[in-house]
């Protein structure tokens, strides 16, 4: 399959002599000298390096001997200690032991940061193996990535310069200025996301939807950093557990075995992680984590929706929980337009990982201005109103600086909603900043906070309002005004009070929003429908202005007072 011949600025390298396809073991090897870290016992690790030499088949010793050393040596014991410090591979021995190994041909193989193979020390058989990632042609070099993780391309260069003593110029780090600055940027914010994700871990219960973002984004990053990075199969396989931890056995199998997949592909289907998750894939209702957490994503392992193939988009959609994307408001016709709002609609009233992210432009949010490129000076507005809706379950977070609040959406999705207004959230009612009344804030947008996880950074304090009610109850409210308000076929509505259907009905004098035919259905839906209730909070005009506001044609931005805002 391959041949270690010389190539030209890299001594020897590993060469197809035919076409490679991806996953196909290309080396599985065992050392001819272990030792284990010198740093501890330097001298010990040299004179053993020397012995295992010495015992060597002579022609063994002499592919040793021929292997790169980049240390200067006066005899054949700093020779022999001087080959393995420069090419040695990782290895465990029986006992779990980290050591290093040579490997006559394991250890001609070249580096590339884009490299085409994958090397991994094989706890289940003791050997070295190096495996296809990609298509290999006969002819091209096979070449491994001499890293544990992915640096950016000065790191690298840098690195390989201390350590190997070459000057990379593999196809990622002789990209154009432009393109390289990307790949850098790719693999700087999967670092950070890997960075964030430590820090949701260490949370007492972390959010599992934020969770499964941010695997989202890392898996992007990846195939955009390059299809099949070795990568993915770990980021899947955190994503399969997050989903059974919370009883999503569904999905939890479909990331399990996408996992599994990429790690036959890099290690080989007798690798430790292949067997081990492997039988986990077949059989996750037994997974000591299944719904460990909650059980607030309960699926059965088929619970596939039916019709959808893999991959497809609307598979992708379901498999990462993404809110189903809407049609871009169009102009509502006269009828919408008599429609009272639903606080339900989670187009208007968007849970908070749908809402747009600050530095996107969501399609479902904004619209292009100008005609112009998106690249060039064209800008971009709103396309329509949109509110967050969520419940204050923290009120007190971090009262120094700012105020800070932890509020949680309609999904159960817990975010810190911070004060970064005039005041800094001194201008808030304090009465009204109680756990269990409703935040509904006006244009809000999805903030990557430098030191916490993502939330909500509130600029203007005329984009929030505070009900004293809790979300269940606004959300039912809405309900009772879908039902009981709305403009029926014929121009007729339902009374509140009998539930008939009329168009002679009288409406409630005080909240104009609900509808009885006479006196004692009035007095039914006050005394027996809690309409007493639902009035007195309908007085604050700013609740009752979010049904009548026409939230999909946006001529201007609103702010609260809402009332101002009704035509
Ligand atoms: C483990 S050895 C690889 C085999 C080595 N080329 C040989 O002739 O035995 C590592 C050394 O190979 C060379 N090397 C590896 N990757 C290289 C690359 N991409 N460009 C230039 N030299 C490279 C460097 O000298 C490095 O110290």
């Amino acid at each position: 399959m391959y041949a270690i011949q010389e190539i030209p600025g890299r001594g020897r390298g590993m060469i197809a002599l035919e076409t490679i396809p991806r996953g196909t073991r290309i080396l599985s090897e065992e050392p001819i000298i272990t030792s284990l870290s010198y740093t501890r016992d330097l001298s010990g690790a040299r004179n053993s390096i020397f012995q295992q030499v010495n015992a060597l088949s002579d022609t063994q010793r002499q592919a040793f001997f021929s292997l790169h050393n980049i240390h200067p040596y006066n005899n054949p014991l700093e020779q022999s200690f001087g080959i393995f410090r420069s090419v040695a591979l990782p290895l465990e021995d029986s006992a779990g032991d980290e050591m290093g190994g040579i490997f006559l041909d394991g250890c001609r193989i070249n580096h590339a940061c884009d490299n085409n193979a994958q090397k991994s020390w094989n706890t289940s058989i003791n050997r070295h193996t190096v495996h296809a990632l990609q298509d290999i042609q006969k002819g091209e070099e096979v070449t491994i990535y001499y890293f544990g993780v992915d640096k950016i391309r000065a790191d690298r260069q840098q690195e390989l310069q201390a350590r190997f003593g070459f000057t990379c110029t593999c196809r990622l780090c002789s990209l154009p200025p432009a393109m390289s600055k990307k790949s850098d940027q790719r693999i700087t914010e999967i670092r950070r996301l890997h960075d964030l994700m430590e820090v949701f871990m260490t949370g007492l219960n972390p959010p599992p939807l934020s969770i499964l973002r941010l695997f989202e984004n890392i898996v992007r990053l990846y195939n955009e950093q390059r299809p099949g990075h070795p990568g993915l199969s770990c980021t899947y396989f955190d994503a399969a557990q997050v989903a059974i931890t919370h009883g999503d056995l569904a999905r939890g199998r479909v990331f399990a075995r996408r996992a599994v997949e990429e790690w036959t592909v890099s290690l080989g289907s007798d690798s430790p992680s292949v067997i081990q998750y492997g039988h986990l894939a077949r059989d996750l209702p037994k997974h000591v984590l299944y719904a460990r957490l909650s059980n607030m994503w309960k699926t059965a392992v088929d619970d596939v929706p039916h019709g959808l193939v893999d991959p497809s988009d609307e598979f992708e959609d379901w498999l990462w929980r993404r809110e189903t994307r809407t049609q871009p408001a169009s102009m509502p016709s006269q009828q919408q337009r008599l429609q009272l709002a639903d606080l339900r609609n989670r187009t208007t009233f968007p849970n908070f990982n749908s809402l747009p992210h600050e530095y996107d432009i969501d399609d479902n949010f904004f619209s292009i201005v100008n005609n112009g490129s998106r690249m060039g000076s064209s800008t971009y507005r709103p396309r329509r109103h949109w509110c967050f809706l969520a419940e204050i379950t923290i009120t007190d977070v971090g009262y120094f600086v700012r105020r800070n609040l932890h509020v949680t959406d309609r999904d159960g999705e817990t975010v810190l909603l911070a004060f970064h207004t005039d005041g800094r959230g001194s201008e808030m009612d304090p009465w009204l900043l109680r756990q269990g009344y409703t935040v509904a804030i006006l244009y809000a947008e999805y903030h990557q906070f430098a030191f916490s996880p993502p939330g909500i950074r509130l600029e203007d304090s005329g984009t929030i309002k505070i009900f004293p009610m809790s979300l269940k109850e606004l959300l039912a409210l809405s309900d009772r005004i879908q039902e009981f308000s709305q403009l029926l076929d014929g121009g007729q509505r339902r009374c509140h009070g009998c539930g008939k259907t009329s168009t002679s009905l009288n409406r409630c004098a005080r909240c104009s929003l609900f509808w009885y035919c006479d006196k004692n259905c009035q007095t039914t839906g006050w005394h027996q429908k809690g309409h007493k209730v639902d009035c007195k909070q309908l007085k604050d005009d700013d609740l009752r202005a979010m049904f009548l506001l026409n939230w999909d044609s946006l001529d201007d931005f609103v702010t609260f007072p809402l009332r101002a805002n009704i035509t």
